[in-house]
């Protein structure tokens, strides 16, 4: 593994296990993690329902990309994106053109069961979050796999084996890419 360089970049929607498989695989190639949202909840010292409420999601929107631009100047880091992180193009240019960006896919009913009991997803506190993830799923899958240098599909419980499969992909496209 220690022959890919460049920064990892995870982007999906929420429960897709970006900040989960992202810190399993900054442990095993023993690099830094950064998760674009602990980020932001550190630095403003409040959860992320809470911006929402204060700022409303412009306001969120407006720290994420400057977090996201920073934290794209580290160098061989991992990095796990908010969920809605593709939605400006300032950040889809930082996240493409600074790193290998993996887009972890699963289905919405498989991500539902995954979140279905956390509170601290704004975006999804609705009467039918399966239909809100639904919308969500429609609108920014083609923008995660247009933004994506890899797709993973992670509907499989077995974080694992995602584990597994995300290395060995990471090792195909460096092969192709020796810059990476
Ligand atoms: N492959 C998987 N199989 C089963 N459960 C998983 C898998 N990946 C993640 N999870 C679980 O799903 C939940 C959400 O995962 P996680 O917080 O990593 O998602 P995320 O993509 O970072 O979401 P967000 O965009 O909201 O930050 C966690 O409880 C995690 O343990
Ligand atoms: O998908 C989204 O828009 C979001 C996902 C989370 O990671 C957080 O960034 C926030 O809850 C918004
Ligand atoms: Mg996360």
């Amino acid at each position: 593994m220690n022959n890919i360089a460049g920064n990892l970049i995870l982007i999906g929607l929420m429960g897709a296990g970006k900040t989960t498989l992202g810190k399993q695989l900054a442990n095993k190639l023993k690099r830094i993690f950064y998760d674009s949202d602990q980020v932001i909840c550190e630095r403003t010292g409040v959860s992320i329902p809470t911006i929402f409420e204060l700022e409303g999601e412009a306001g969120f929107r407006t720290r994420e990309t400057a977090v996201i631009s920073e934290l794209t100047q580290q160098k061989d880091v991992v990095i796990a994106t908010g969920g809605g992180a593709i939605l400006q193009i300032e950040n889809r240019l930082n996240l493409q053109q600074n790193g290998h960006v993996i887009y972890l896919h699963a289905q919405p009913e498989v991500l539902l069961n995954r979140i279905r009991h956390d509170k601290n997803r704004p975006l999804l506190q609705v009467s039918d979050p399966l239909a809100k993830l639904q919308e969500l799923y429609s609108l920014r899958d083609p923008i995660y796999r247009a933004t994506a240098h890899t797709v993973l599909d992670v509907n499989s419980p077995y974080s694992f084996h995602s584990l597994n499969r995300l290395i060995r992909l990471i090792r195909q496209h460096s092969k192709q890419i020796p810059q990476l």
